[in-house]
This record gives C-alpha cells, structure tokens and sequence, in this order.
C-alpha cells in the first residue's frame, strides 16, 4: 500500500486521516510515528492555507519526500471569526482541547441561538521536491450547542452542530463525521491527485 507523510502531531487528525486514506487505498504515516523525535514547527501564518503550507514544506523540505499537512479551526461569527488560526491554543500555549472549547462557551454565553453560527475550516497542504505547494479547503458550516455533549471525535467537536444535524459532531461517529467533516471536503477536492498516488 502506499503511504503518505501527514505533516502533524494531532492524534484524533491522523485517525481521521487513515479512515478517509484507506478509501483510496493510502497508509498515512504522521509525525508520531517517526522514530526521531520532530521539533514543533512555527505556525506564522494569518490564514489556514498559509500555515498548511508551512508545515508540508518544513517536512517536505526535510526528508525530501512529498508530503500532506492539515490546517484547520473553528470559525465562530459573533467572535468575529476567533479562535480561527489560533484555534489549537486559544486558552494558551499548552494547547488544551478542554480549555480551547471552554473559552468559547465562555465567550458566547448569552449570544441566542440563532446568532451562534460557526464553521469548521481545513486546509490541506501538498509539498512535493521541485513541485510548487498547492493547497485545498474544505468547510462544514454549524452552530455552537449551548452545552458541550459526546464523547466522539476530538478538540471543539463537543460544542459544534453541523448544520445536517441536531447533535453535536462528537455525538456522531467517526463515520458519520468523515462523511460531513471539513477534513472530508479538503479530501474531495484532493481526489484526482490522491487516485494517482495509490
Ligand atoms: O498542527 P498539527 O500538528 O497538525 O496539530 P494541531 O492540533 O496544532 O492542529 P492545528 O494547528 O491545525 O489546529 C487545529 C485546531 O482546531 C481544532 N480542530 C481541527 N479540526 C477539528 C475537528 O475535526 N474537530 C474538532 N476540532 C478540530 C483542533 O482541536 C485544534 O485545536
Ligand atoms: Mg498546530
């Protein structure tokens, strides 16, 4: 089987990731599973797109071998947009999925129903030796639940209602999600170049 680097350190990313791979018959090998350990890379970027590019590039660059990074956030509209890039350490550098969820309820108590409107982001990177970087974005639009509910998925799963849905996408399964996930539609658009590298 062929196997692809995916440029991250999110363990709930790269099971998502081998579900959606193994449909095109693709192994994914993340930076966990290096055997050296691989220092954090910066994310400078102000966009989703950018900061994909940055990490498929640093490792690309590298180990000189193509190579797939995911940068993706939740986009919350009464936050004008936060925790967006920041998204990974909104309560901090440490990167806590519990915190990060909870400073957005925080942020939001009060704002009705119908003003809670949000949507998953993800951008996917592709970095090849002697190619130029080409990036793809797949969006799931949502709303923020008034409790954090489920036990599934991982990050701000338990406070974000797809809008196909009355539950929140950590009551779902995984498959349920990866068929409706932002991380799905990134994928989808990645479809030709995938079909071409089993
Ligand atoms: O950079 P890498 O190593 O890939 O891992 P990361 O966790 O830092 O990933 P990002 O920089 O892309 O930050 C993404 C943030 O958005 C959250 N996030 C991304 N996809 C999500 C999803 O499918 N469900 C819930 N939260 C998600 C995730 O928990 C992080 O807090
Ligand atoms: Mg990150």
């Amino acid at each position: 089987m062929k196997e692809l680097i995916v440029a991250t350190k999110n363990e709930g990313k790269v099971r998502e990731f081998r579900q959606l791979f193994s449909e095109y018959g693709i192994a994914v090998k993340s930076l966990l599973d290096f055997d050296e350990p691989i220092e954090d890379i910066e994310e400078t970027g102000t966009t989703f797109a950018e900061n994909a590019t940055i990490k498929a590039e640093a490792i690309s660059e590298a180990y000189n071998t193509p190579v797939i990074a995911d940068d993706s956030g939740l986009v919350v509209d009464a936050l004008g947009g936060e925790p967006g890039v920041y998204s990974a350490r909104y309560a901090g550098e440490e990167k806590n999925d519990q915190k990060n969820l909870e400073k957005v309820m925080k942020k939001l108590e009060g704002v009705p129903v119908n003003e809670r409107t949000a949507r998953f982001v993800c951008a996917i990177a592709v970095a090849r030796p002697g190619f130029e970087t080409f990036v793809k974005e797949g969006c799931c639009e949502g709303s923020i639940a008034v409790e954090p509910q489920g036990q599934h998925g991982f990050g701000y799963d338990p406070i974000f209602i797809p809008e196909s849905s009355e539950r929140t996408m950590a009551e779902h399964t995984s498959e349920e999600k990866n068929s409706i996930s932002h991380r799905h539609h990134a994928i989808l658009q990645l479809e030709e170049w995938l079909k071409n590298q089993s």
